[in-house]
C-alpha cells in the first residue's frame, strides 16, 4: 500500500519500461521492453477502433489564435501550453503552442471538411505524443508532461441523439478496451467543476491503484455544439440551411501502462496480461553435460510450434546462465508462461509450466499433437483469471456509507472508492469534498428516493468519492 510509489518506480527501471534520466522533467525515454508492450497495447486499442474510425495525424504545433478561440478550453488549458516562439534566430510573428489535446488543431480544418449532410458522422482518431506543463507532482506513466501516448478520438455528428449514441459506443469501446487488458474501472459523471474545458458532460474511467488511490484512465466528453459554433463547423442540409454539428471526443494516455504495470504487478514483479507481454511463453532448457543437444533441438522445434500454429511470441532462453537466475528475469519481466524442459521429461514425455500470475508450477503430459492447445489454454485461462482477480481487488474497496464520518474513516483505513447519496448540488458537493478531504470522482446513477448525506436534502445521485492521482 505505502510503499507502491517506491515499487512502482523501481520496477519501471529493473524491468527496463522507461528511462527516467532524460534531462527534462516529465520527459521520459521508452526502452524497447517497454515499448512492446506499449506497441501490443496499442495495436489492440487500433484493432478496436479501426472497425469505424479512421486514423489521421495532425501538426503538433497550434496557432495561437487557434487555440484561444475557445474561451472556456483555452482558460482551462492556459497554464499548461508548452509555446514555440522562434524559428532558429528569428522570433516567430505568431506563438505556436505544443498540442495540450487537439481539438484546435483538428477542428479549424473540421470546418474546411463538414459541407452537408452526406460527409457526416465522421469518426478520426490520432496516437500521437501531447504536452502539459503539469504543475502537480509528474510521476512516470501516470502524470508526464509529454503524454507520448495520447489516443484521442474526436467525432463530428448531424444531432444530439447521435452523440449521446457516440458517447454510449465510446463507453463500450473503452471497456471492451480495458477488459482486454484485465483492467478493473468504474464508470461515473465528472460534476460540473471538474468536466473536460468546453464539453457539455465528462464521463470518467477510473481505475484504483494498490496504494488506494484512483487513476483516471480514460475519459469521453460529449462537447455538444460548443466547438462548433466557435470553429464554424456547419452542413448544409437538405432543405439547404446550415446547421451547426454536433460533437464528442475521448481521450486515453500512458496511463493505460501504468495501470497495467501497477495493478497486475506483484512482489516479483511485473505481470503481464498475454495479449501485450513482449513474449507470451518463455522456454528455458535445463541442460546438464549430457543429453543438452537432444534437449536444445527440442526446445526449438516446440518454439517454431508455437509461433506457428499460434502466432505466439515465444524466446528460447538459451543463454549460458543458471536456471534460477532466468526464472527470476522472466518473472520479473511478468512473461506470463513459462515451459521448462529437461532431458527426463523429454525421455517421459513431460514438460513443465509455470504461470506467472498464480505462480503454480505443474508437470503435465507432453504430446505434439496437443501441445499448442494446452498452451493456448493455458493463456486464455491465465489473462481470465488477472482479470477476475484485478476485478475483486476493485471491489473489495467500494464502499456504501451513509454518514460523512464513516466516509472519512473508510478512506483513511482503506483507502479506495467511498459511495454514497449526494444532491448533485455544487455547493453542497464541494463541501462534501472539504469536510471528508477527498475527490468527488462523479455520479454513477441516480437515485431518486435517497436523502444527501451531506445537507440531508432529496438525494439525486449515487456519488463516487476517492483519493485521486
Ligand atoms: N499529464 C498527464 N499524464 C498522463 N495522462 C494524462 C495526463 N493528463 C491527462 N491524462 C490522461 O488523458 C486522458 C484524456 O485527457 S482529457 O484532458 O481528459 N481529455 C482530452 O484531452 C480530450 N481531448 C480527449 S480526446 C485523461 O482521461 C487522462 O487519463
Ligand atoms: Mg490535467
Ligand atoms: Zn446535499
Amino acid at each position: 500500500m505505502s510503499e507502491f510509489s517506491e515499487w512502482f518506480h523501481n520496477i519501471l527501471e529493473e524491468a527496463e519500461i522507461i528511462d527516467t534520466r532524460y534531462p527534462v522533467k516529465g520527459m521520459h525515454v521508452w526502452l524497447p521492453q517497454g515499448f512492446k508492450i506499449r506497441k501490443h497495447t496499442l495495436e489492440i486499442l487500433k484493432t478496436i477502433l479501426d472497425k469505424d474510425h479512421e486514423e489521421v495525424m495532425f501538426p503538433l504545433l497550434i496557432p495561437e489564435d487557434e487555440l484561444a478561440k475557445e474561451a472556456i478550453h483555452v482558460k482551462g488549458f492556459e497554464e499548461e501550453v508548452y509555446w514555440v516562439t522562434h524559428g532558429g534566430l528569428t522570433e516567430l510573428n505568431k506563438k505556436l503552442a505544443l498540442r495540450p489535446t487537439s481539438e484546435t488543431a483538428m477542428y479549424p480544418m473540421f470546418s474546411l471538411w463538414v459541407r452537408n449532410h452526406s460527409d457526416l458522422p465522421m469518426r478520426y482518431y490520432q496516437v500521437v505524443n501531447t504536452f502539459r506543463y503539469e504543475t502537480k507532482h509528474t510521476r512516470p506513466l501516470i502524470r508526464v508532461r509529454e503524454i507520448t501516448t495520447f489516443k484521442e478520438a474526436h467525432t463530428v455528428h448531424s444531432s444530439a441523439e447521435e452523440t449521446e449514441e457516440q458517447v454510449k459506443e465510446a463507453l463500450r469501446i473503452y471497456r471492451q478496451f480495458f477488459d482486454s487488458l484485465g483492467i478493473p474501472y468504474t464508470v461515473s459523471k465528472r460534476p460540473e467543476w471538474d468536466k473536460f474545458p468546453g464539453a457539455l458532460y465528462t464521463m470518467a474511467f477510473d481505475t484504483l491503484l494498490p496504494d488506494g488511490k484512483t487513476l483516471q484512465i480514460g475519459t469521453v466528453h460529449n462537447l455538444g455544439q460548443t466547438f462548433a459554433k466557435t470553429f464554424d463547423i456547419t452542413y448544409e442540409t437538405a432543405e439547404g440551411n446550415h446547421e451547426y454539428v454536433y460533437q464528442t471526443c475521448y481521450g486515453l494516455s500512458d496511463r493505460v501502462i501504468a495501470s497495467l504495470i501497477g495493478i497486475h504487478g506483484d512482489d516479483s514483479g511485473l505481470c503481464l496480461p498475454p495479449d501485450v507481454a513482449p513474449y507470451h511463453v518463455v522456454i528455458v532448457p535445463i541442460i546438464f553435460k549430457k543429453g543438452g543437444e537432444v534437449v536444445i533441438d527440442f526446445c526449438k522445434k516446440l518454439q517454431e510450434k508455437l509461433e506457428s500454429e499460434l502466432n505466439l511470441r515465444v524466446y528460447f532462453d538459451d543463454r549460458d546462465i543458471r536456471a534460477g537466475k532466468k526464472y527470476y528475469e522472466w518473472e520479473m519481466r511478468g512473461i506470463p508462461l513459462r515451459l521448462e524442459v529437461g532431458p527426463r521429461d523429454i525421455e517421459n514425455h513431460k514438460i513443465v509450466t509455470f504461470r506467472r500470475e498464480s505462480k503454480e508450477k505443474e508437470i503435465i503430459d507432453y504430446d505434439d499433437t496437443t501441445i499448442s492447445k494446452t498452451v493456448n489454454n493455458l493463456l486464455d485461462n491465465i489473462s481470465t483469471k488477472m482479470r477476475e482477480k484485478a476485478w475483486k481487488s476493485l471491489e473489495d474497496h467500494v464502499h456504501h456509507v451513509e454518514t460523512l464520518e464513516e466516509a472519512s474513516t473508510t478512506i483513511s483505513e482503506d483507502g479506495g472508492i467511498v459511495t454514497f447519496d449526494w444532491c448533485g448540488d455544487q455547493e453542497c458537493g464541494k463541501e462534501i469534498e472539504e469536510k471528508v478531504n477527498v475527490d468527488i470522482l462523479g455520479v454513477q446513477a441516480d437515485d431518486e428516493n435517497g436523502i444527501c448525506i451531506n445537507c440531508g436534502k432529496k438525494s439525486k445521485h449515487i456519488t463516487l468519492i476517492a483519493k485521486t492521482y
